[in-house]
């Protein structure tokens, strides 16, 4: 049985990066977006985060969002009330992002810490192609530990079991967030992939047995859980050929003059494109903030 490191371990590393590292590490994962791409149809909706706590950011994202015709969204806790003991329901719906900086996104601070947009049209998990998760820690199976509210467990666990492939749920963290294994709760939905500054990998997806779903209901989910949970129920992970760096690559990536240029490279691409892609901001209209 495996016991978790604690989650102050991870988030206490995060917070000690400043804000330039983090810029720099996000910058870095953002060049293996392009691989994600193939996977994507076109105007695809994706789910994002307002990065807090230290977390890689996730302007990167929004501006791969907006240069590639993607529709970026925002998760909004507790949109659907509280339950009796006055804690927000789990279930995340989210918020249409109108702008192209997040730091121009009107929020207010939600009482767990994070910046949030107040709710204007909101989707449902399901009506998203991905949603990028945050996360506390990933291991090599695909298994994320949060921030442990269950909101990303609530809100994609049905989906994940009925054995939809959307939403694609893809984690986006620096590279010591990931260990080598977690204990796997029976409510943990695992990820389909990760993008970290060193690259992007896929998890192989858990088989999930139809005669056994059949048989399971909202009410024996977890006991359905505790018995696909096992190890033997998972397989290993595996890196696609081409998806990582190597080690020298990845030295050189890591190597300042080299990220620079490349940075460089990809910004004066960008710039050149820059006349196709709309400013979210003049159109917006939101008087919230
Ligand atoms: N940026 C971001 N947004 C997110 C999440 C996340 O992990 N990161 N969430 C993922 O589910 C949801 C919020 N979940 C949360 C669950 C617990 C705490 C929490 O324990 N907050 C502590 C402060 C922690 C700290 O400062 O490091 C507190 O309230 O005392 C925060 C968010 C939705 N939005
Ligand atoms: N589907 C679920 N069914 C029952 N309980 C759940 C479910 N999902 C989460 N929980 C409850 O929520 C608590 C937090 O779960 P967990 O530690 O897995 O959250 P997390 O994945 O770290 O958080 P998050 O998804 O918000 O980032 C657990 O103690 C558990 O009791």
């Amino acid at each position: 049985m495996t016991t978790n490191p604690p989650r102050r371990q991870f988030t206490r590393l995060r917070r000690q990066l400043t804000d330039g590292e983090r810029r720099q590490y996000a910058r870095m994962a953002s060049l293996h977006l392009v691989k994600l791409q193939q996977r994507l149809p076109p105007r695809a909706r994706i789910g994002l985060y307002y990065d807090g706590f230290g977390e890689l950011p996730t302007q990167p994202l929004l501006d791969w969002c907006q240069r590639s015709g993607y529709r970026a969204y925002l998760p909004v806790v507790g949109s659907l009330g509280r339950d009796n003991k006055g804690d927000d329901d789990k279930r995340l719906r989210f918020v249409p992002i109108y702008h192209s900086k997040l730091i121009n996104v009107p929020t207010y601070i939600h009482r767990l810490g994070m910046p949030q947009n107040r709710h204007r049209h909101l989707l449902w998990a399901t009506e998203l192609d991905v949603i990028i998760c945050p996360l506390v820690a990933v291991d090599k199976q695909g298994n994320r530990m949060g921030m442990g509210g269950g909101f990303y467990d609530t809100t994609l666990g049905r989906s994940y079991r009925s054995g939809a492939k959307k939403p694609l749920k893809i984690g986006w963290c620096y590279d010591f967030q990931v260990v080598e294994q977690l204990a796997r709760q029976p409510w943990d939905v695992p990820l389909d992939g990760l993008i970290t500054p060193s690259g992007l990998m896929w998890f192989k997806p858990t088989h999930i047995d139809e005669s056994e779903l059949k048989t399971s209901s909202a009410d024996t989910v977890d006991t359905y859980l505790h018995t696909l949970g096992n190890d033997d129920a998972r397989e290993m992970l595996y890196y696609s050929q081409e998806q990582n760096f190597d080690s020298d690559e990845l030295s050189s990536v890591i190597n300042e003059a080299r990220l620079n240029e490349l940075l460089a490279q990809s910004d004066e691409f960008l710039s050149s494109l820059n006349g196709e892609i709309g400013d979210f901001d003049e159109g917006d209209n939101n008087s919230e903030k």
